[in-house]
């Protein structure tokens, strides 16, 4: 299963900036066949302690001690308010959101775009009307495809006994929603039995509900860099994840990394200038990144730090390190820690190993921690950053 992050927000707001900033990572990762997917989807990478700081060797597969771990990650453009209704580019959007497990709103934290993203003056628009709308537009949008036809399928799901969580995925299908997402909706809302009598507002509560399971949302209140304290302040104290960034100043760092100009690896606490041939003017911006750094205080200029919070906190997912030799930790090629794989919290040593192969997943026996080589019991919950042997049985 391969998680992808949605990137929305309304015009202007920096996404195109964002996305190209976190696509834009000058890490060589073994086994992985594209960076850019094209235009507007690409891979971005989640950057985790590797395993191999815990050893007098670097295992050759991190920049000095970090891992970088690819994860898709889509431009959703489009989504502005009543695009449900056609607005804007109307459903274009549609086909991108399904993809996305999670969702990072970018916020123009300064308040120089009005509500539709035109440009004002900074200040002058309250970046908090933007939040609610997304959230809302998703959720209508599922309404509409919810309630589709809604009356003929209630009456034969009442006729054939079909399960109602089924119904719904299955309506909902297209939005990329499963049964057991729909069920845990459906208990959560506590929806009447007899669906023949759901009203719309149950029917929007149901999908506002579904949304919040399927599309997990958090905000990156960009534009840092120009924002007024009092914007940020606001938009923190709000009951959801926030993460300040600045796009346009995390890609002009990966920029100057790409071209030699600084030492800097995505979501670094600072960079050393490596080119001599900088101009005054450019040692003067890049002294202001690097006080920029400093004051926001989660690494580069808050890209890196997004990521890793829609992957760890939004998605749940956790980073593990399939190896076949538990001593060495390497694969039987002699490569040390060649793999690192993200998956579901919860998961277990079974699931790992279908994860490297349908076939050993099969073949399964047991499991080995690798750093404490203790055998795994089958129900054992996997951590981030496990290092783990599988046996199977042979073929
Ligand atoms: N000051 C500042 N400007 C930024 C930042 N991020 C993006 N911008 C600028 O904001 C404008 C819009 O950025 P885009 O990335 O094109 O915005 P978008 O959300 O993709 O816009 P659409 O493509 O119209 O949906 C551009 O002029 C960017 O240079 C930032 O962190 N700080």
């Amino acid at each position: 299963m391969s998680m992808t992050i949605g990137l929305a927000g309304k015009p202007n707001a920096g996404k195109s900036t964002f996305f190209k900033a976190a696509t834009l990572a000058d890490v060589e990762i073994a086994n992985y066949p594209f960076t850019t997917i094209n235009a507007n989807k690409g891979v971005t990478y989640v950057r985790a302690v590797c395993p191999c700081t815990e050893r007098d060797k670097r295992c050759g597969n991190c920049q000095d001690g970090i891992r970088y771990v690819p994860i898709e990650i889509i431009d959703v453009a489009g989504l502005v308010p009543d695009a449900h209704m056609g607005r804007g580019l109307g459903n274009t959007f549609l086909d991108e959101l399904r993809q996305a497990q999670a969702i990072i709103h970018v916020i123009d934290a300064s308040g120089g775009t009005d509500i539709e993203g035109n440009p004002v003056d900074i200040g002058e628009h309250d970046p908090l009307e933007d939040v609610n709308f997304l959230n809302r537009e998703i959720a209508m949008w599922m309404t509409g495809i919810l309630k589709k036809n809604w009356d003929k399928l209630s009456r034969k799901i009442r006729a054939e006994g079909m399960k109602m969580e089924q119904a719904v995925s299955d309506q909902l299908l297209g939005a990329g929603v499963n049964e057991s997402q729909a069920r845990q909706a459906l208990l959560a809302c506590k929806m009447p039995e007899e669906c023949t009598q759901w009203t719309d507002e149950d029917m929007a509560k149901l999908c506002e509900t579904i949304r919040a399971i399927t599309k997990p949302t958090m905000i990156a209140a960009n534009k840092i860099d120009v924002a007024p304290a009092e914007n940020v302040k606001a938009l923190e104290e709000l009951d959801i994840m926030v993460v300040p960034t600045s796009a346009a100043a995390e890609l002009a760092l990966r920029s100057a990394a790409k071209n030699n100009i600084i030492s800097y690896n995505p979501g670094d606490m600072g960079f050393e200038i490596i080119s001599d041939k900088v101009s005054e003017a450019q040692k003067n911006g890049l002294q202001s990144l690097k006080e920029m750094i400093t004051t926001l205080g989660t690494g580069g200029a808050g890209i890196q730090e997004c990521i890793n919070r829609a992957v760890f906190d939004l998605l749940e997912l956790i980073v593990v390190y399939p190896v076949e030799d538990e001593g060495k930790w390497a694969d039987k090629n002699d490569r040390m820690l060649p793999d690192a794989f993200l998956m579901k919290k919860g998961s277990t040593p079974h699931d790992l190993a279908y994860r490297v192969h349908t076939d050993i997943g099969n073949r399964f026996l047991y499991a080995v921690d690798g750093k404490t080589k203790m055998r795994l019991g089958e129900k054992h919950d996997l951590q981030n950053g496990d290092v783990v042997k599988i046996v199977s049985t042979a073929k």
